[in-house]
């Protein structure tokens, strides 16, 4: 463990005893090995111990401005930090841009992110080799700062509707930026507030008076001494937000604001000097950032969501309430099944969510190596994997950590519980990078596209041809894998269907399109829930696990598909040869059983597993999760920050509530 207290919770010690399976075992699987492990615990120490990287105050009790400028001192002091990590600046930068070591550090949000995430992806991703040597080395020197700015008030999601101008004028070889309406204005982007002085802008390219779509622009914002909006740019930061409110989004608008020629990312197509346009071979590669954050997104929420359930976890053995035996001491919570059925499933679904991330960041890798190769083949799988992957872990995501929230009652809802910032986080990845709802009409169109036409990548193979395997129940690991995807072919070929049946009816494609949205909605969902339950059963085949914790591994595994198979049974209702063969019933009572079997099978090792998790308290930062469980005295020590304890009487006292009390109303 990172921190060995004294004080150990009773209670917690005693989860902790003869613990069947090494801890550590786990905690270098989900690192990627032994060696990252160490890797990691050493840059843990490097940046924690840093006493100027510690905050004064809680963060709650400082103004929204203040919150922007002790977060941008901390981010900038980290960037210093980098020059001597121990672990090298690539794997150090990685950690801290995260959802792990980042947040110990920057708990409402990275000024700087934008700059990591999406402005040198997009550099690298859109800009041809001369213009990554112009532009690459000043961002990795931090000698500008950028963001990606695309959203606009007006459109987000649909970017071919985007309405801010690009407009070639071969005269002076330069385009004229332009914002035609207010709700051309850029809105959203992360560091463009007050932190950035560049950025990727996506804007409508007009040529010989032709508009060719979206393209990514390299546009300066700010002036590089004085930090002032350079003229004919008009910019602020958009306000508070639900969560990471120091991400500094802003606001962008562009008065006739003239770029040279070349500050197009010309790596897929290009302007000659001419104004003759050179187009890409496929339009959709200028979307290439966002499928890259959409893979990083899926690691990031799995983080999140570790968090949440250790919290809740450790919190959940340290509480005792109520009567479980009528004069007994108070039990535990999490020794109610009904506790349990709350935090087992999200445990679960880490561990679930991790895999399948991890065969999605393998799969960006070759897609991308291909792609720069100029072998485009795998990119309709990528686009349409990440999608189903960002959507699922993102939405469920946010569903389980809300859950670990009201598992911890009361103090669930303190703001030091640390649930409100991780859940700020992980609900907004539902909505930015594509909202999911609009992802998962993406995800449906390739999955009707395969089954229709009989052809598509890895990921939808199971579409192709007839289904195989067993129709009866079966109660294997494989046969409930079998089960998702006989739904998952089925709710397709139901989503198809409902496409014919409005077609017959004479409706166009695009309205037939919108009311099958449900179908094509379930269908999707079921195709990523298939994905990540394969992933979770196929990794267990493979690997050096130890028999202690395979065992642990198989059974979250087994639980995990279970609880989704009971969640979602409604959906088994769609596939007709299932209710024909009374299929529906069996399934339920027969996986009922064995949910309620694994549950009590898995409650014993639930600390274990969360310790495994290796998260640091400065990580977990709340008095509910950690390591000591000394739950009480934390959130007391809290308490006494809160500004209001400053004083026996507030001055607010004598200023409203004296008079009030006085005034005989
Ligand atoms: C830290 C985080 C900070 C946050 C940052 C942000 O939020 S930044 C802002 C983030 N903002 C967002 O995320 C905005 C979300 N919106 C979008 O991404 C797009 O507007 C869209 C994908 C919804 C539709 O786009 P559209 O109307 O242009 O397309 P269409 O529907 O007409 O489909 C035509 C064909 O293109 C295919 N295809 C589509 N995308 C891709 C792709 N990436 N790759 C490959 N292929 C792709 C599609 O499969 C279809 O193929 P088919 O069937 O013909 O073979
Ligand atoms: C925290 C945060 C950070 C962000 N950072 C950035 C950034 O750095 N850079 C940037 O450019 N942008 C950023 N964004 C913007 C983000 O990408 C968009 O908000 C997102 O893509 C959704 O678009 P929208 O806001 O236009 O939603 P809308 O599309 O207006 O969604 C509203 C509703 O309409 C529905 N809808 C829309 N289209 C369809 C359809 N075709 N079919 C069915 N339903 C539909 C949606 O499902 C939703 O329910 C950020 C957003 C957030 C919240």
């Amino acid at each position: 463990m990172s921190q060995k207290e004294t004080y150990e919770n009773p209670d917690l010690k005693k989860e902790r005893q003869n613990c069947p399976f090494n801890k550590e075992e786990i905690t270098n699987l989900l690192d990627g090995g032994k060696e990252k492990t160490a890797e990691r615990k050493q840059l843990e120490n490097y940046i924690l111990s840093d006493e100027q990287l510690k905050d004064a105050v809680p963060m709650e009790y400082l103004s929204h401005a203040d919150k922007y400028a002790e977060e941008l001192r901390k981010a900038c002091l980290l960037m210093h930090k980098l020059e001597n990590s121990p672990a090298g600046q690539v794997p150090t930068l990685r950690a801290l841009m995260g959802a792990g070591l980042g947040s110990a550090v920057l708990k409402e949000g990275n000024p700087l992110a934008l700059h990591y995430v999406m402005f040198i992806p997009a550099l690298m991703g859109q800009g041809t080799i001369d213009q990554q040597a112009k532009w690459l080395a000043k961002a990795y020197n931090l000698n500008i700062i950028g963001t990606y700015a695309q959203t606009e008030l007006g459109h987000g999601t649909f970017l071919r509707g985007l309405e801010t101008t690009a407009t070639y004028d071969p005269n002076t070889q330069e385009f004229v930026l332009e914002s035609p309406s207010l709700t051309a204005y850029k809105w959203w982007p992360g560091s463009l507030g007050k932190t950035a002085n560049y950025a990727v802008v996506m804007a409508q390219l007009y040529t010989k008076g032709k508009c060719e779509g979206t393209h990514p622009f390299m546009v300066q914002l700010r002036d590089e001494e004085t930090h002032e909006p350079l003229p004919g740019i008009v910019i602020g930061e958009i306000g508070p937000k639900l969560g990471m409110n120091t991400n500094d989004n802003g606001y962008l608008g562009f008065e006739k604001f003239r770029i040279p020629r070349d500050q197009l990312l010309m790596k897929h197509s290009q302007v000659l000097e001419d104004g003759t346009y050179v187009k890409p071979t496929n339009s959709k590669l200028s979307y290439a950032t966002m499928v890259f954050v959409r893979v990083v997104v899926c690691q990031d929420v799995t983080t999140n969501l570790r968090k949440a359930v250790t919290i809740a976890t450790r919190y959940s053995c340290v509480r005792r309430q109520s009567e479980l035996k009528p004069g007994d001491r108070e039990p535990q919570v999490m020794d109610y099944q009904a506790q349990q059925n709350k935090l087992l499933p999200p445990l679960a679904a880490t561990f679930a969510f991790q895999l399948a991330s991890d065969h999605l960041w393998n799969l960006y890798n070759t897609a991308n190596n291909n792609i720069e190769q100029g072998d485009l083949e795998l990119l309709p799988d990528l686009h349409g994997l990440s999608c189903a992957l960002k959507a699922l872990c993102s939405s469920e995501g946010a569903n389980f950590v809300e859950v670990c929230r009201q598992s911890c009652g009361g103090h669930g809802y303190m703001a030091c519980s640390n649930f409100p910032r991780i859940y700020g986080q992980v609900t907004a990845a539902e909505t930015y990078e594509g909202e999911n709802t609009v992802l998962w009409l993406q995800v449906a169109r390739y999955l009707v596209k395969t089954r229709k036409e009989q052809t598509g990548g890895l990921s939808v193979k199971y579409l192709i041809g007839e289904e195989k395997g067993p129709k009866t129940v079966d109660t294997t690991l494989e046969g409930i894998v079998h089960l998702y995807r006989r739904t998952a072919v089925g709710l397709v070929d139901v989503a198809i269907a409902e496409l014919e049946k409005s077609g017959r009816k004479g409706e166009a494609p695009h309205d037939a399109w919108n009311h099958a949205a449900v179908y094509l909605i379930k269908a999707a969902q079921a195709h990523a829930r298939l994905f990540v339950v394969e992933s979770f059963v196929n990794s267990l085949k493979v690997g050096n696990l130890s028999a202690p914790v395979r065992t642990v591994l198989s059974q979250l595994c087994e639980l995990f598909i279970i609880y989704w198979l009971l969640e979602r049974s409604g959906e088994l209702f769609f596939v007709r040869q299932f209710i024909k063969k009374r299929l529906v019933t069996v399934e339920f009572q027969v996986r009922t059983l064995l949910y309620v079997k694994l549950l009590a099978a898995i409650r014993p090792q639930a600390v274990n597993l969360v310790d495994s998790f290796d998260l640091r308290d400065e990580i977990l930062a709340s008095p509910l999760g950690c390591w000591d469980g000394n739950v009480y005295q934390r959130l007391f020590d809290e308490a006494a920050k809160s500004p209001l304890n400053q004083s026996s009487v507030h001055e607010s006292f004598h200023k409203y509530l004296k008079p009030l009390l006085k005034s005989n109303l």
